[in-house]
């Protein structure tokens, strides 16, 4: 039995200036850089599991572009969305309310809508709303850009071949690779709403690590090693992120897949504004092997792709 949780206590997630490593940053930073900043995430990353990034250069922008047009998006009619649906093996599309559970005992209802992208040549609502796939295109790329630079540092910070996650990172979005952007969508709050509803139920992200942009509403808790949930609320002109299942697996728990959720907000006020993320989930290439690398047994080696089908076997209602 999971012990009876306070509610959204104060965080204490670091911030970590990434300076010169950030996308903006020189191709080649010293070797002084990458270590600083790597010896902070692989700190941060095995207490907390999350960090804030400061100087991360992706331009906010870029980010606020994404969700106005992704607002257009999920205010259409449910009918025009639908077409858009995502499959089974097809990952990309929207997901309706309640398709994909995370908390997968008893009947909780999620109030959340998203639109996952895996491919930038993949299916879009172009016809309806023609600037989604362009605004997605630059995010994506600067995303992937951010990512390999936390890869590079992440790897340095471990004492590990400074490509060991790069070089197992080659193919991000694409068939072989099944790293997304995710744009989500957490409607205004029905006055009628089921009792135990919530926005995101509690889970650990599937994959390597996770690029998560807020906006300014706040909700999002995260669950520090004695239990308690505390506040990751935004930061302005950060970057959130956290280690996802498979940098957990790698690490042999060194680093934490820490388990967050978003719940239904108790202020009238704020029950009544959608809320939005955007969220880029860093997978390693689907035929990659996952085994401890200190070469213990903690857990048993996985593939990439038979790891990340799981979980999407166990979350969603097809
Ligand atoms: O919306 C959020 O702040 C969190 C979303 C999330 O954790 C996820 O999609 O995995
Ligand atoms: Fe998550």
């Amino acid at each position: 039995m999971m012990k009876e949780l306070q509610q959204g206590a104060e965080t204490n997630i670091p911030v970590v200036d990434l300076g010169e490593i950030g996308v903006g940053g020189p191709e080649d930073p010293s070797e002084e850089d990458w270590r600083s900043v790597g010896e902070k995430l692989v700190k941060a990353f095995s207490e907390i599991g999350f960090v804030y990034l400061s100087n991360h250069g992706v331009p906010s922008n870029m980010v606020d572009e994404v969700n106005t047009q992704s607002g257009k998006f999920f205010e259409l009619d449910e009918t025009t969305k639908l077409r858009y649906k995502r499959g089974k093996t097809e990952v990309q599309g929207y997901t309706t309310p309640g398709q994909e559970r995370l908390i997968t005992e008893g009947d909780v209802r999620e109030l959340r809508e998203s639109y996952d992208v895996q491919h930038m040549d993949g299916m879009f609502p172009d016809e309806e709303v023609s600037g989604l796939r362009p605004s997605v295109k630059v995010l994506i790329e600067a995303c992937k850009k951010l990512a390999s630079r936390l890869l590079t540092a992440i790897a340095i910070g471990l004492d590990l071949d400074r490509s060991f996650f790069v070089s197992t990172h080659n193919q991000m979005c694409s068939d072989n690779n099944s790293s997304c952007l995710r744009l989500l969508y957490y409607p205004s709050v029905p006055t009628n709403v089921c009792e135990g509803a919530t926005r995101c139920g509690a889970h650990t992200d599937y994959g390597t690590i996770t690029l998560l942009f807020q906006d300014n509403l706040g909700g999002l808790e995260v669950r520090d090693r004695e239990g308690t949930w505390m506040n990751a609320n935004p930061i302005l002109d950060t970057v959130l992120v956290n280690v996802g299942d498979l940098l957990q697996y790698w690490t042999a728990d060194k680093l934490r897949a820490t388990e967050h959720r978003v719940l239904i907000p108790k202020e009238e006020m704020l029950k009544k504004i959608p809320r939005r993320s955007v969220v880029f989930f860093v997978h390693p290439d689907n035929p990659v092997l996952v085994k401890p690398i200190d070469g213990s047994t903690s857990y048993d080696p996985v593939t990439v792709k038979m790891h990340i089908d799981k979980r999407f076997e166990d979350t969603y209602q097809y």
